[in-house]
């Protein structure tokens, strides 16, 4: 059975679940607060770097030229297209480059990336390379669920037309093709490992998106302690 066989029949019930949040419902029919997806995209701009971070490393430790290769591709693809939707929305939606300075990680931003940096730093490369597949994956899956219903005035248009576009499955399928790879010389501690990495990655996208709707914030122990 090939990998992703296997980590998409894991993780079904998670991805539908997914595609029937709130906030990506919102991001369809155009209803999604405002003040909720500038949340969301001033956490997302945190993730990215975040993400790139883990490629980089990811690549700086892969056992081959091929992989070092497209790792690193996909890291300095991820700061250029990501970026370009960021500049769009934090434009469009009034997020200033003050209010991304002023808002540090979310704990849902913060434990994702850190996974995903802890991985690449310390586990091998297939599974540094199941780690960061959900991000590619569960966004083209969200993608196209959103896209078959969006409304077509959502202010939301360019960011959900950008996971549907020819070239991001194309970038889908290259990853895709590298944890196949990847999955085929690994042994079976590796391969079981692979898809437990893949399931936490796809759940902390889960915990991201659910994050953003509910506006959760660390804790406050001072103001806890004084209440
Ligand atoms: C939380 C979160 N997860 C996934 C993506 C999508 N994404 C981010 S970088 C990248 C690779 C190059 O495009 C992709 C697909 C996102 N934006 N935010």
């Amino acid at each position: 059975m090939s990998f992703m066989t296997r980590a998409l029949a894991e993780t079904a019930p998670l991805c539908a679940a997914m595609r029937d949040m709130p906030f990506n419902r919102g991001l369809a029919d155009g209803s999604l607060p405002r003040a909720a997806f500038q949340r969301y995209i001033i956490q997302d701009a945190h993730y990215l770097n975040g993400f790139a971070r883990a490629l980089a490393l990811a690549a700086g430790r892969a056992p081959d030229a091929q992989a070092v290769s497209q790792l690193a591709g996909f890291a300095a693809g991820t700061l250029q297209a990501e970026h370009e939707l960021h500049a769009h929305y934090m434009g469009l939606f009034g997020v200033t480059k003050d209010d991304f300075a002023a808002t540090p990680p979310s704990p849902a931003c913060d434990h994702y990336t850190n996974f995903l940096i802890a991985t690449s730093a310390t586990r091998s490369t297939a599974e540094s390379v199941a780690a960061v597949l959900p991000c590619f994956w569960v966004y083209r899956d969200v993608g196209r669920a959103i896209h078959a219903c969006a409304a077509p005035d959502t202010p939301y248009r360019a960011w959900i037309d950008t996971y549907v576009s020819d070239r991001f499955d194309a970038a889908v399928e290259a990853c895709c093709a590298v944890a196949e790879r990847l999955y085929e010389s690994a042994q079976g501690t590796t391969r079981d490992s692979m898809c437990t990495i893949f399931a936490r990655s796809t759940l902390l996208e889960w915990s991201f998106w659910d994050s953003a709707w509910h506006g959760h914030a660390w804790p406050d122990p001072v103001a806890v302690g004084q209440g």
